[in-house]
């Protein structure tokens, strides 16, 4: 028998362990959680791992300090840093030191895992389906999205610019970590960057980085994303949103393949690919005068089109295989399928919000499940527990009402988030600032929420 990966997962809060090593024994991966890097250490002694996973922020030993010990004693175990967005810069410090890659929190168990076989270079399954390394994590094996994977398969030895196009939620942002995994440089950086998140001055300075004293509270020299992705690649999202200046400065980076950092005169030498994706249509941009047409030209060397759902509807039954088992490991589900009729809905619908709709209606059915098969018997189940995404909500309070006194974390974020807004008169800037995400991705969250509640569905 062959010995499956050990991973050792270091979190002092032991459910992070306990959730990820349910969905990674779903996998095909043997997951050691400890508590503190004390604990990792002590069993270290005596044991190996072949990937190490560390939380950063930990009572005693951080991740950080349990990397530059690894690192210390020739450990060349790959490493994963678990990082929250304010403590990028630990993120990038980690890089430094040695750390294969990090994951920001909140993550996805399920991209973890991805990750993990990336670092361990293994196919999860490897029987899904034929093509070969893109769809690592990307699924689907319909022609249309064929095309896409030959054309990741076929720029995999080129450091080419490419611009990635598709409506929101079809995999724009799996495709450009796909085109990095594929890559030949994909044991290098990949850095995503959410253009729309931020102001121009954060932009700026999250790319090109500082000098020491360029602005009052520069109190060190910080280097910029660029810089730390050298040899790798670049995942600029929403650059459809960056403003003309921005556009100026990139296209100059782009050209000359070099940065100063903010409050610099020498510049650095860079090499980087660029992946950009946009929701907004960057042609069009062009021709009313907003997006530059050489920095479009520039970006625009290879163009990827991901196609919405609704024009791969043979991918849905992998997709919805995948997600049922993904979350019914998640949340410690029975749940295994839909039914015949089910299904036929899921068939029979247009998906506008195309796969995360999809994940995300089949994330409330499964979480709310007590049996293998879900059904859309509304008779035999006095609320039908998965009701909002996929018909209509029987009662007012539909899924939520199912279990008022343990409602699940995402009804509680939801919650909070609509208490939030409502307090603030709807203004989303203070709504994100006091949850401490960013600006898109509470739109992200608010658009998830509004689909699920979305009534085209056919009832
Ligand atoms: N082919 C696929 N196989 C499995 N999961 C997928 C696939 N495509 C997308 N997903 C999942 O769907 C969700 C949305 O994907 P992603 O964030 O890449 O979309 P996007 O086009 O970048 O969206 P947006 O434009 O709104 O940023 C993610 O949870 C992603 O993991």
């Amino acid at each position: 028998m062959t010995k499956l990966p050990l991973i050792a997962f270091i979190d002092d809060d032991p459910r992070a362990s306990e959730l990820f090593s349910r969905y990674a024994q779903t996998e095909g991966l043997q997951v050691q959680g400890f508590q503190s890097v004390d604990a990792a250490q002590s069993w270290l002694e005596n044991n190996t791992a072949d990937l190490i996973i560390s939380d950063l922020k930990m009572p005693g030993m951080s991740g950080l300090e349990f990397l530059a010990w690894l690192r210390q004693r020739d450990s060349e175990v790959p490493f994963v840093l678990i990082t929250g967005y304010s403590t990028l810069d630990n993120a990038i410090d980690a890089l430094r030191l040695g750390a294969n890659d990090f994951i920001k929190k909140p993550y996805d168990p399920e991209e973890l895992v991805q990750l993990t076989h990336r670092l361990l270079r293994r196919d999860p399954d490897p029987h899904a389906h034929n093509f070969s390394e893109a769809e690592r994590s990307m699924l689907g094996n319909s022609p249309a999205i064929a095309g896409v994977y030959r054309v990741i398969d076929k720029i995999h030895d080129v450091r080419i610019n490419v611009m990635i196009e598709g409506e929101s939620g079809s995999g724009k942002e799996l495709a450009a970590r796909a085109i990095h995994d594929r890559s030949d440089f994909s044991d290098k950086p990949y850095i995503v960057i959410d253009c729309g998140a931020l102001t121009d001055t954060l932009l700026e300075n999250e790319l090109f980085g500082h000098e020491k004293g360029a602005y009052t509270g520069a109190s060190s020299t910080k280097p910029g994303l660029l810089e730390v992705a050298s040899g790798g690649t670049v995942f600029l999202d929403e650059i459809g949103n960056i403003s003309d200046a921005m556009q100026v400065k990139l296209l100059r980076v782009i050209q000359e393949q070099q940065i100063t950092r903010v409050g610099g005169v020498t510049p650095i030498k860079i090499d980087v690919r660029f992946i950009v994706a946009s929701n907004r249509d960057l042609a069009q941009m062009v021709t009313e005068g907003s997006f530059r047409h050489d920095l479009y030209h520039r970006l625009h060397v290879v163009r990827l089109r991901i196609p919405p759902l609704r024009e791969r509807k043979e991918d849905i039954p992998i997709l919805v295989n995948h997600f049922i088992r993904h979350f019914a490991a998640r949340y410690n589900r029975p749940a295994e399928r839909f039914n015949a009729d089910c299904m036929a809905r899921i068939l029979e619908y247009t998906w506008p919000g195309n796969i995360r709709e999809l994940k995300n209606m089949i994330k409330r059915a499964v979480a709310l499940s007590s049996e293998a098969e879900i059904r859309l018997d509304q008779e035999a189940e006095a609320t039908p527990p998965w009701a909002s995404g996929l018909i209509r909500p029987q009662s007012s309070g539909g899924a939520e009402a199912i279990d008022a006194d343990h409602p699940t974390l995402d009804v509680l974020e939801r919650r909070y988030i609509e208490k939030l807004l409502k307090e603030y008169d709807g203004n989303r800037e203070k709504t994100a600032q006091t949850l401490g995400i960013n600006k898109s991705t509470l739109w992200r969250k608010m658009q998830s929420y509004e689909q699920s509640a979305s009534e085209d569905f056919p009832a």
